[in-house]
């Protein structure tokens, strides 16, 4: 988990105007939010002025009438400050809600389109410290500090002018008295803003520990290590407990020294305003309309001070996230050829012409020299020992890398000149390591073919051999698979994968087969509905299992990046080559 730092960035205002693009199509609600924000200020700087005319004339007043107005005026202006106070809460939250969801949605689409060459260098916890507590920040900028800095500026520009208005004299000697509460209140301030992020740090810090913790329960029972792991998460919120005390602390003595100078300044001023009425140098009234001014003033300064802490957090929190959406995946779709490669029935041509690759954070070539070529409707078989490149291949079939030289060709078109869309449409994959959602059988099958029927779903099923284990499920088809599948064995994952697979139909299966060993049955089950998934498909394998590579058109032998040998099963065998030692040591199911 990445921890929230405040840092005063020199670039800040700029960098805040480069978030003005999401702030565009609520012109109408921002220029809103601004009216009803003035009309508060306004209406709360009339109030001292009204108050002085009620002290001195509603108070004193020769007729009803007199009372009766300035009451009534009173009155009005509260009514003001009400509706614009109101009005601005709900526009500015509004506005920040909005502009926080627009850039969370844009954050989002922009990460999930990424390579995984961005995925090797950014945590996805980070990402989602992003999205949460970077717009978070954002949105408390918009909807709360931005508002209530043009408000406090308001507030301490016409308070400040009512005040000399007022008494000069007064003004001179309450803003000695002011400074000496404002200075320390805003130090110690900024301590217990300071306090509070490192509060907010260590149980970040604490629930990040228990969050990887949770995730590994059966590890961490099967090892015993549960004391030691309850002991460290106790030291963890324990340093929570002792960041969140001494920010208690710092609270109190700040409130206590903010309510102890604040009313002594005022108690001082009064004192000393009671003389000047005394020796009639002001009214009472006005003596009220100056000390409410100054209230409204020294809460305008405590105010603004509060928001620039905010808004140095929010320029951070901006930057990052503005960072993470000028990142530009290193695969672009060019899209040169406008058509798709015909499919025949058989599935997709594929050629690989003398393929070099290396990971862009990794100087070694892991693929050198590779050629091969497929036709449609063909199993191609790759074994070779771990570390060979097999996934690597397939990572670039399906162009989630492009190569360093060297081409691939589905049906002879170069698979960069296609939309990038269109290409993985015609690939479907078998992982080793399935992903289920935590949804239902229904859904996580769907996932193959988002608008396909129920009916397409149950006949997906069928083919895969999983209409029968999700028949047998509590509520069937509308059954929650549990966090990442928790409840299926790893057969029956692997047949919702297959179905998954079938459903999206695609050209061009690759498969990776689970290195795990299933129980007999199982197996059966799961060769079953590969059967199935390879019909009339170009499939490319990497395989585990003998009774795979004897059904293979050919196999391709990967050693360090490179093919070492092809052939069929027999042809190899009696070659007593890398193969055969691998296919002695490697096949699961011999
Ligand atoms: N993202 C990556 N960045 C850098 N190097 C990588 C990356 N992924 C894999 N490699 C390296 O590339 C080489 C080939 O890895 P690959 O996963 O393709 O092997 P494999 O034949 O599929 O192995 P296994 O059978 O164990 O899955 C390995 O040396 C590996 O360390």
């Amino acid at each position: 988990m990445t921890k929230q730092k405040s840092r005063t960035n020199p670039r800040g205002f700029r960098t805040l105007a480069a978030l003005t693009p999401f702030l565009k199509p609520y012109k109408k609600q921002f220029v809103l939010a601004i009216f009803s924000l003035v009309l508060a200020a306004s209406a709360t700087l009339a109030v001292p002025f009204s108050f002085r005319q009620i002290i001195d004339l509603g108070f004193n007043a020769n007729s009803g009438s007199q009372i009766n107005t300035t009451f009534l005026t009173l009155f009005a202006v509260a009514c003001l400050v009400a509706l614009g106070t109101s009005l601005r809460f709900y526009m500015v939250s509004w506005l920040g809600e909005k502009i926080t969801t627009d850039i969370r949605s844009a954050v989002y689409s922009h990460v999930i389109k990424q390579s995984p060459e961005f995925f090797e260098v950014t945590h996805s916890g980070e990402i989602l410290s992003r999205l949460n507590t970077d717009t978070v920040l954002i949105q408390t900028l918009i909807g709360t500090s931005v508002s209530m800095a043009i408000r406090n500026m308001l507030l301490l520009a016409g308070g400040l002018v009512m005040m000399f208005i007022t008494s000069p004299k007064l003004s001179v000697l309450i803003f000695a008295t002011l400074l000496m509460t404002i200075i320390p209140t805003v130090i110690m301030g900024r301590r217990v803003r300071k306090l509070s992020r490192n509060s907010q740090d260590k149980i970040a810090d604490a629930s990040a520990l228990a969050s990887e913790k949770l995730n590994a329960i059966p590890t961490i029972q099967s090892f015993t290590n549960e004391e030691i792991e309850i002991n460290r998460f106790n030291q963890s919120i324990q340093t929570a407990l002792v960041a969140a005390i001494t920010r208690t602390q710092a609270r109190s003595l700040l409130t206590f020294v903010a309510i102890l100078f604040g009313f002594t300044s005022i108690i001082l001023v009064l004192w000393l305003g009671a003389y000047a009425v005394m020796d009639n140098q002001i009214t009472a009234g006005e003596l009220s309309q100056f000390i409410l001014y100054a209230v409204i003033v020294a809460g305008a300064i405590a105010g603004i001070s509060e928001v620039v802490g905010d808004t140095q957090r929010a320029i951070g929190a901006s930057d990052r996230l503005l960072e993470l959406l000028n990142v530009q995946s290193s695969i672009q779709t060019v899209a040169v050829v406008e058509s798709i490669p015909e499919v025949n029935a058989n599935g997709i041509g594929v050629t690989v012409d003398n393929l070099r690759f290396q990971y862009p954070s990794n100087q070694n070539p892991v693929l050198s020299d590779v050629s091969f070529e497929i036709k449609p409707g063909e199993r191609i078989a790759v074994v070779g020992p771990s570390g060979a490149g097999k996934t690597t291949l397939f990572q670039l079939l399906q162009r989630f890398y492009d190569p360093t030289s060297g081409k691939i060709l589905f049906n002879g078109i170069n698979i960069k000149d296609l939309e990038l869309e269109a290409l993985r449409k015609m690939i479907g994959v078998v992982p080793q390591d399935i992903v289920i959602f935590s949804d239902n059988a229904m859904e996580n099958i769907r996932f193959g073919k988002m608008d396909a029927t129920d009916e397409e779903v149950f006949a997906a099923a069928r083919l895969a051999i999983a209409d029968e284990f999700i028949s047998k499920l509590p509520e069937g088809y509308q059954s929650f698979l549990g966090d990442r599948g928790i409840r299926l064995s790893g057969g029956q994952k692997q047949r919702i994968a297959i179905a998954r697979v079938l459903l999206k139909n695609p050209a061009l299966l690759l498969l990776d087969e689970a290195t795990s060993a299933l129980d007999a049955e199982s197996e059966l089950l799961v060769q079953r509905a590969l059967e199935a998934a390879m019909d009339h498909r170009t499939t490319i394998v990497i395989a585990h299992r003998l009774s795979t590579v004897k059904q293979a058109d050919k196999i391709l032998v990967l050693e360090n990046g490179r093919i070492i040998e092809t052939g069929t099963h027999s042809d190899l065998i009696l070659r007593s080559g890398l193969y055969a030692r691998l296919a002695k040591l490697q096949f699961t199911d011999q």
